[in-house]
């Protein structure tokens, strides 16, 4: 990556053929990349390269022609100069250490995943920072439902590194007539603004399902936004960029759609199915039911108020009814004291 000014990228690859990589895969040979993606189904693969199609994922999107899928993990790297991680978060430790030893240096790496690892909340730039210390690692998140994207209605999002460079590159080589793509260094923040809100998008499901009104659906929106900027200042994060589009901006999309998996999964279990049935029926990832466990964990050990998380794991988790919750979070039932049983605080 060349140091110092603005350079279009030439060659790409995108680790992963769900949704999301598909649509950045697109995005970037829309603008010329020469992108190389990386999948394990060799059929959706085949499928990409002669009809232009993923049929597991967005199978009513015609994708670019110039784009070529591989189930080769060493050719889609080799010649990168950047590679995009887009598979669930649970999984990327895991493949991109299978090929972290044919890196070299210059090539930098940009996760698209919206998920936490939970042994030590390590987000996955941290996860990209640990297994690959001499790349430069950014992230990009933002109200971004892949689908939409797919059928290229304009869309924003958020580069996010400490490398300016890198953010500078990218920016270029994303921003195209659909997608307008601003550039941030705090990436801790922007990358936890698209963790946390899957857990509010769950809740939104379940308010949803109960058939509850606009004022109760904008009250929790405002409040999930209080929260998760409450949690990211104590976590170090600048509570502003809640403010942006990796925050509210997400916040709000993935609250409101049915588009979002998160919000499906939340909605299911508000019309009474299991959580295992839920995520079973959605046969894609929903990254907030692990969000939610370790967020609740998090917020238990640093004695974070998260009365919105602490009701949604007692529905999850432990079988509690949507309705019994939602009168408890009315009367403080999740409050830590006497403070803030009585609401008197703004954030
Ligand atoms: N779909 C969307 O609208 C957006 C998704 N994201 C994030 O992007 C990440 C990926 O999401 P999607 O593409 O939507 O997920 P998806 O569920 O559509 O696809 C996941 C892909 O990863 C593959 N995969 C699963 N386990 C794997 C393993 N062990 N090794 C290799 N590949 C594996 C699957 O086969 C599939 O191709 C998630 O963290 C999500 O939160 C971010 C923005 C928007
Ligand atoms: O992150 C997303 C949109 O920005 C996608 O949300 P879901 O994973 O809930 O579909």
């Amino acid at each position: 990556m060349l140091q110092g000014k603005i350079v279009a990228i030439q060659r790409a690859a995108v680790i992963g053929g769900g949704s999301f990589g598909t649509v950045i895969a697109n995005i970037l040979a829309d603008n010329g990349v020469k992108v190389l993606q990386w999948m394990r189904n060799e059929a959706v693969a085949e499928s990409i390269n002669t009809q232009h199609v993923n049929p597991d994922y967005l199978p009513d999107t015609t994708l670019n022609s110039a784009l070529r899928a591989t189930t080769d993990l060493t050719e889609a790297v080799q010649d990168a100069e950047v590679i995009f991680v887009s598979v669930p978060s649970r999984f990327v430790r895991q493949v991109v250490s299978s090929f972290v030893h044919q890196l070299t240096p210059e090539q930098a790496l940009v996760s698209t995943t919206k998920g936490i690892e939970p042994d030590r909340f390590l987000l996955m730039s941290q996860v990209l920072e640990e297994l690959c210390p001499d790349n430069p690692v950014a992230v990009i998140s933002g109200p971004n439902l892949a689908k939409e994207i797919a059928r290229r209605e304009l869309a924003a999002t958020v580069i996010a590194s400490k490398n300016s460079d890198l953010r500078r590159n990218l920016q270029e080589s994303l921003s195209c007539s659909y997608f307008r793509v601003y550039a941030a260094d705090d990436l801790y923040g922007v990358e936890l603004g698209g963790a946390l809100k899957n857990i509010y998008a769950i809740v939104s499901g379940f308010i949803a399902a109960l058939g509850m009104g606009e004022n109760t659906k904008s009250m929790i929106i405002t409040r999930s936004l209080a929260e998760m900027s409450r949690f990211a200042q104590a976590m170090g994060a600048n509570p502003l960029t809640f403010l942006g589009l990796a925050g509210v901006g997400d916040l709000v999309v993935t609250c409101m759609s049915p588009l979002s998996r998160n919000y499906r999964v939340g909605y299911a279990i508000g019309s009474g199915q299991s959580l295992e049935e839920s995520v079973d029926e959605l046969g894609e990832v929903a990254e907030g039911v692990n969000t939610l466990r370790y967020v609740r964990e998090k917020a238990i050990e640093l004695d974070i108020y998260m009365p919105l998380v602490m009701g949604a794991y007692e529905i999850l988790f432990n079988h509690a009814d949507p309705k019994d919750v939602a009168k408890g979070l009315m009367t403080g039932a999740f409050a830590s004291d006497v403070e803030f049983a009585l609401p008197s605080h703004q954030i």
